[in-house]
C-alpha cells in the first residue's frame, strides 16, 4: 500500500462557519509532506479529521488503509501525533509523563526517551507546569517520535522552538524519512518545511490551492525584472507582452513581473539599447504570500499530478 493518507472531497462545517471545503489530497508512503496555510485556513481541522477527533460533514478519510473512526485504536498505535494545542497533566514530571504515554503504546525503552530528550535538551526531571512553552513542545515532540510510528502527524511542530532546536527537529524528520516513516506536518511558514518536505500543499480558506514539490513550485514563481535603457522607452511597447504583469516605466527604467517564459520581453527589449538588466526569482516566501492572499492563480487548469487534488 503506497498511499498513507487519502482525503476525498472532504468538507467540514462548524455550524455556519467554514472549516474545509471539498478537499482531496493523497500522501504517499515515505514522504515528508508539508501542509501550509495562514491562520484559520483549515490545517488543524484537516488533521483532526484524520484522527477522528472530529467528524467530516461529508467526504472520506483513509489513513494507513484504515477508517479513522472504525479503526481508531489501531491507528493511534501506528501514528505519532503532535496536536497544535498539545496539553498534558502539568503536575507530572516530563519523564514520568513520557513513560506513561509510552506504556499506553505498548512500552517505549527509557533509553529511547532519554536519547530524544537529550537531543532536544529537554530536562526530564522538570515538572511540566514549570516548563516554558518551547520546552512543553519538546515533550510533545518526544511523545510523537518515541515509538517509531509509521506515520507522524505533526500540527505546527516547531511552534515555540528556538532556531537551534528547530534544526534538531528537522534532523529528526530527515531521519524518520530515511527510516521509511511518513511525515505530515503543518506550518504557516514555508521556510520551515522547505528544507525537509518532498511535497507541500497550500490551503487557503478551507480549500486546497496548490500541491507540488518545492522545486516545481519554485519553477512556477514569477521573475521580477528591472531593465535600464539608454533612452526613455514607452510603456505601450511592453505591456501587452505575454506573461508580463505589474509593468511600470519611469523614464529609462522599466520594472515588471514575468510569469513563464521571458522570451517576448527579451525580444521587445532588444529593440532598444540596454544599459542594465536585473532579474530575480520571486522569493518562495513571496510566492506563498501570493497564494495565501489569492493574488496567485490557483491551479485548476493543470493536471492533478502537479497541482493537487490528489497528487
Ligand atoms: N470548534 C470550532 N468551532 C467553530 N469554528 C471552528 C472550530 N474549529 C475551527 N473553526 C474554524 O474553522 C476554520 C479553520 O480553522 P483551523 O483551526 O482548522 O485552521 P488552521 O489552519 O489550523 O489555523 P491556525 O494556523 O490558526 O491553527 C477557522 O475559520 C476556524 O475559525
Amino acid at each position: 500500500m503506497n498511499t498513507v493518507i487519502e482525503l476525498t472531497e472532504l468538507t467540514k462545517t462548524y455550524g455556519s462557519r467554514r472549516g474545509l471545503t471539498g478537499l482531496s489530497l493523497r500522501v504517499n508512503r515515505g514522504e515528508v509532506f508539508g501542509y501550509l496555510g495562514p491562520n484559520g485556513a483549515g490545517k488543524s481541522t484537516t488533521i483532526r479529521l484524520m484522527l477522528d477527533l472530529i467528524r467530516p460533514t461529508s467526504g472520506t478519510v483513509r489513513v494507513l488503509g484504515c477508517d479513522p473512526r472504525a479503526d481508531a485504536v489501531e491507528l493511534h498505535r501506528r501514528i505519532g501525533y503532535l496536536a497544535g494545542d498539545f496539553v498534558v497533566d502539568g503536575r507530572q514530571k516530563a519523564g514520568e509523563c513520557l513513560t506513561f504515554l509510552g506504556n499506553l503504546r505498548g512500552g517505549v525503552p527509557t533509553a529511547r526517551i532519554t536519547e530524544l530528550a537529550d537531543r532536544l535538551e529537554l530536562d526530564l526531571s522538570a515538572r511540566i507546569k514549570s516548563l516554558s512553552k518551547g520546552n512543553r513542545q519538546k515533550v510533545g515532540l518526544v511523545q510523537a517520535f518515541m515509538h517509531h510510528p509509521e506515520l507522524l502527524i505533526l500540527d505546527e511542530p516547531t511552534s515555540g522552538l528556538d532556531p537551534l532546536v528547530q534544526q534538531t527537529f528537522l534532523e529528526m524528520v530527515a531521519e524518520a524519512k530515511a527510516a521509511g516513516q511518513t511525515v505530515f506536518m503543518s506550518s504557516h511558514i514555508m521556510s520551515e518545511v522547505e528544507a525537509v518536505a518532498d511535497r507541500v500543499a497550500i490551503i487557503r480558506e478551507g480549500r486546497l490551492v496548490a500541491t507540488d514539490t518545492v522545486a516545481a513550485l519554485r519553477a512556477r514563481s514569477f521573475l521580477q525584472v528591472r531593465i535600464d535603457f539608454a533612452a526613455p522607452v514607452a510603456a505601450e511597447h511592453f505591456h501587452a507582452l505575454p506573461g508580463v504583469t505589474d509593468l511600470s516605466v519611469d523614464g529609462k527604467t522599466l520594472t515588471c513581473a514575468v510569469d513563464g517564459s521571458p522570451d517576448a520581453l527579451i525580444k521587445a527589449t532588444a529593440r532598444h539599447t540596454v544599459t542594465g538588466l536585473r532579474a530575480d526569482t520571486q522569493d518562495l516566501e513571496e510566492l506563498f504570500h501570493a497564494y495565501y492572499t489569492g493574488e496567485h492563480p490557483t491551479d485548476d487548469s493543470t493536471d492533478g499530478a502537479s497541482t493537487g487534488r490528489a497528487a
